[in-house]
């Protein structure tokens, strides 16, 4: 396994915070909260304990009640005295500043919210020049907005009416002020200069995306950690880095597959995860302009996950709001050697739920809703890939027959069928 850099988080112990609301239930927000402990333990964190809470919305203070907070605060506070100091608080939802800033005063550690731990988790993984300059951005993108309202509440402490939007930039404030005020500054030069950056970076990828010649285009698309990196590496015989932590994959690779006569460009993508602010997603711009001009999405799933179908939808939502839904597209579901369900008693008669399906009803069920359009694979244990290359092959055809009508070397195989 290879081992990556640390971030800031490396063996801290972490807690996790997430509420239980009306629209997320109980079971829900424990999935979440798996998830977000997924994540801490990709960034080098270990999570200890988690708290929940039941609140119709978020306390806009401090996010969970007063007595919640109090709760969480007379924990650490025990865990210090047995030498076993928790160095952060992680939070499910994105926070605002003021939440952040109320929280932290009350419970004195470092507090990350669901989107910082993912900046954090990217920060780490970002390879390519590209994928650096798109995660350094978004983590701007994420600052500058608390950084606008800790000055708003400074302004407001300095004695002004109250009333301040903290948009303006002029007028004679604290000396306080003044050095926030340059720091917005200096972060909004420097996003600039990152977002011309990237402007070069889409220019070259354009123009590189050009000169590939007439050759259908297939992304590969899929939540984090479902084995799309592991299937490129399969379908392309390249070597892409594919591990069991989530957003191995940051920036978009590229390869030429060749199934029979027939060539077609593959790629990998950055991965999908729940409440991600779109915001963020469009750092990832130009990595996801490969999703974007795909002629054909191969969308993967992590069949043995137990959210799976969440993570259909959550992926499903991202492609359209990329402004790439109604593409082409077939789901290709993996990791069907780790598929579990469990056995009813013939005699129970209580009704079948998710945990009770066998792989062959899930199969009968997907292939009636997707018209045929998916397949199931393991792409570890190379179950079912000849199909795939084969169906690939018939629909990459049809695409490039339909694209490029002049171009001959297809039709060499045309009389085949
Ligand atoms: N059991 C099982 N595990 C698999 C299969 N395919 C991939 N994996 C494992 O799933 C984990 C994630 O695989 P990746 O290929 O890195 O997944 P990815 O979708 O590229 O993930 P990101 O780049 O993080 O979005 C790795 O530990 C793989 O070994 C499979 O068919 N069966
Ligand atoms: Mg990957």
């Amino acid at each position: 396994m290879k081992e990556f850099v640390i971030s800031e988080a490396q063996t801290e112990k972490a807690v996790l915070v997430g509420l239980i609301t009306q629209t997320q239930n109980e079971r829900k927000t424990n999935e979440y909260l798996d998830e977000l402990a997924f994540l801490a333990e990709t960034a080098g964190a270990e999570v200890v304990k988690r708290f929940t809470q039941k609140l119709d919305t978020p306390s806009s203070v401090t996010y969970v009640g007063k007595g919640k907070l109090q709760e969480i605060k007379e924990y650490l506070l025990a865990q210090e005295e047995e030498e076993n100091e928790i160095g952060m608080v992680i939070f499910d939802d994105e926070l605002s500043a003021k939440q952040i800033r109320n929280i932290e005063n009350e419970l004195k550690v470092k507090i990350l919210d669901r989107t910082s731990l993912i900046l954090d988790i990217f920060a780490m993984r970002a390879q390519t020049a590209n994928a650096k300059t798109q995660v350094e951005l978004a983590q701007y993108k994420y600052m500058l907005p608390r950084l606008q309202r800790l000055w708003t509440h400074l302004e407001r402490q300095g004695g002004g009416s109250g009333a301040g939007g903290g948009k303006g930039s002029v007028g004679l404030r604290g000396p306080g002020e003044t050095q926030l005020e340059m720091d917005r500054r200096i972060i909004l030069n420097r996003m600039s200069l990152l977002k011309q950056r990237l402007a070069e970076i889409d220019t070259q990828k354009s123009t590189q995306r050009k000169n590939r010649g007439r050759m259908i285009r297939v992304a590969l698309v899929g939540y984090t950690n479902v084995g799309k990196s592991t299937l490129m590496n399969l379908m392309a015989k390249s070597e892409v880095f594919a591990e069991n932590k989530l957003f191995a994959t940051l920036d978009t690779t590229v390869r030429k597959v060749i199934i029979e006569n027939l060539p077609f460009l593959l790629s990998d993508t950055v991965g999908f995860i729940r409440k991600l602010p779109t915001d963020l997603v469009e750092s990832f711009k130009s990595t996801l302009d490969e999703v974007r001009e795909a002629d054909l999405l191969l969308h993967v799933v992590d069949i043995s996950h137990p959210d799976f179908e969440e993570q259909i939808q959550v992926v499903d939502k991202t492609i359209a709001d990329l402004g790439a839904g109604g593409k082409p597209t077939m789901i290709v579901f993996n990791k069907i050697d780790a598929y579990t369900y469990v056995e009813k008693a013939e005699d129970d008669l209580t009704p079948k739920t998710k945990e009770n399906i066998t792989l062959e009803e899930l199969m009968n069920t997907w292939m009636a809703r997707m018209n045929d359009n998916c397949i199931f694979i393991s792409a570890r244990n190379k179950t079912n890939i000849e199909e795939l290359r084969n169906i690939l092959y018939k629909k990459v055809r049809e695409l490039h027959v339909q694209k490029y009508p002049y171009n001959d070397f297809l039709y060499q195989t045309y009389d085949e069928e």
